[in-house]
């Protein structure tokens, strides 16, 4: 392996240097900048980020400190709204590492489920007043943020509030959501760089903002990963902890994906790591093609919640049944903060139980051929978490290069959002075709065939079922008539007749 990790190693100082490491997309990658000013290839890049890290420090004094409040007074509340990378890295850091009482509380709108936002709002109840809303979109496009967004200023026109004096917007330049907040005039906006992927967002402003305003130490964050960096650029593989956790992998999984990772911290702050991971690496290292544009189907599945609760769910399986995976322990050493611990029973904590079922499993997986991978951090602190996050980072980029693939990308990303697009132009017609139907008198009510005739999709029947149910199922103007065990029997139509077609 030895060549293809020298050559890992001169991709990762180019890729620093600011070479365009994701070609598809034309982009430089510079995530490690963001904790390292100074290696940012030119000095406008590195007063960008130092004005950026500095103005996020700023403005989340300001909030805590009431200096910027909402016109009900002080901010009490966060509302995040974002999807993808601009969720789960603020998710994750959230659960590890926000105080017991943060100056701030932090909720999340990571969906477009109508019943999640409403319950979200809803637990917020007459706090919206004191709400920041930070709405967190590299692209500034993203429907299901797009979406969020409106109903969440829709509560807000309903609670007689003004958004625009809530609202903090984190997004690239001149995007879509960008011009809004400028031109609504919103509290704050910080940038998001073209040079940074919505899963290696963690130490920009998509990451750094929600923390500091939660009272995390975001500079220890950023020494952390800083840290984890300088380590992880030598280039000799066993000093080197991303590049030995990269080789791990592809040992484990015959460096084509063959086996699963099973991520087990055994400390529930970190319950949100595997989930952070599952977009980090599957979106990272699940490629169809190679940078020779040779089909691979090259990946690694991540999932996995936390030991030892996990022990008690599927460890059963991992012990004894299909070996198709290997393990990640996650293994904290500090149990509970100095001063806290009691013994149980004689010379016993609840930690040294704990311990006890990481080192139990560890081996019993270990006496059964099943592989584990340790990786020890003292405590879970700013500086820890920010060094695992650069930690996992650099092992992607570097197992990537060593499969030979573009781990920057996400091309396949897309074929479910132009699906999903292209759905909602076919119910559009659907309805179109329903009120035609429905205007006539007497009313014509139709077969499931005879909409997808007249919307010329026969080939999308199921889908206009589909389409139809889903509908009919939310007191929306179609009524359906019929029984659902066979489709064929249903007559539709539209409980209104819309004179105007809207939906044309
Ligand atoms: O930050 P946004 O532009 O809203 O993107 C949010 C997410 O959307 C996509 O579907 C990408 O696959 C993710 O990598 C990204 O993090």
């Amino acid at each position: 392996m030895e060549p293809r990790f020298q050559n890992a190693f001169k991709a990762m100082e180019d890729l620093e240097k600011g070479a365009i490491a994701n070609p598809d997309e034309g982009r430089m990658v510079g995530h490690y900048w963001l904790r390292d000013p100074l290696r940012a290839p030119n000095s406008f890049l590195r007063l960008q980020i130092e004005k950026t890290t500095e103005s996020i420090s700023n403005f989340a004094d300001d909030v805590i400190s009431g200096k910027i409040s909402s016109p009900a007074g002080r901010f009490t509340q966060i509302l995040s709204v974002g999807i993808g990378g601009s969720a789960l890295g603020p998710q994750f850091v959230a659960e590890a590492l926000a105080p017991d009482n943060p100056p701030l509380k932090i909720r999340f709108i990571d969906n477009t489920d109508p019943a999640g936002i409403d319950h979200q709002i809803a637990q917020l109840g007459p706090e919206l007043a004191t709400t920041l809303v930070i709405v967190i979109s590299k692209s500034g496009g993203t429907p299901e943020t797009r979406n969020g967004l409106l109903e969440v200023q829709k509560a807000f026109r309903e609670a007689g509030l003004n958004f625009s004096k809530q609202g903090v917007a984190i997004t690239q330049e001149n995007s879509l959501l960008d011009n809004t907040a400028r031109i609504e005039r919103w509290v704050a906006r910080f940038p998001m760089f073209d040079w940074v992927g919505g899963r290696t967002s963690e130490m920009s402003a998509v990451g750094l903002l929600p923390a500091a305003l939660q009272g995390i130490n975001i500079r220890e964050m950023l020494a952390g990963a800083q840290l984890m960096d300088e380590a992880n650029r030598s280039t000799v593989v066993k000093n080197n902890p991303a590049a030995l956790l990269a080789l791990c992998w592809y040992w484990a999984s015959d460096g084509v994906g063959s086996k699963d990772m099973v991520v087990l911290p055994y400390k529930d702050s970190l319950l949100l790591f595997s989930r952070y991971l599952q977009q980090l690496v599957m979106e990272s290292l699940g490629k169809e093609f190679d940078l020779d544009g040779n089909r691979v189907n090259q990946g690694l599945s991540v999932y996995g919640n936390k030991g030892s609760t996990d022990q008690h769910a599927y460890i059963q399986q991992l012990r004894d049944g299909v070996h198709n995976f290997f393990v990640t322990f996650i293994e904290v050493l500090r149990d509970r903060p100095p001063g806290h611990d009691w013994e149980l029973e004689p010379g016993v904590t609840c930690g040294d139980y704990l311990f006890g079922m990481l080192q139990g499993t560890r081996s019993a997986l270990y006496s059964n051929d099943r592989e584990s991978i340790t990786v020890t951090v003292q405590e879970v602190t700013p500086r820890s978490v920010g060094a695992l996050i650069a930690l996992y980072e650099r092992a992607v980029g570097i197992y990537a290069s060593i499969v030979n693939i573009n781990a920057y990308h996400q091309p396949g990303v897309e074929a479910g959002k132009k699906a999903a697009g292209e759905v909602l132009a076919l119910q559009k017609r659907v309805l179109s075709v329903l009120n035609a139907a429905s205007c006539k008198d007497p009313v014509e009510p139709l077969t499931i065939d005879e909409v997808a005739d007249r919307c010329h999709s026969p080939e999308q029947i199921e889908m206009i079922y589909k389409i139809v149910a889903h509908m009919a199922a939310n007191d929306r103007a179609i009524i359906a008539e019929g029984s659902c065990g066979s489709p064929r029997s249903i007559k539709v139509f539209l409980g209104e007749c819309i004179v105007e077609d809207m939906y044309e």
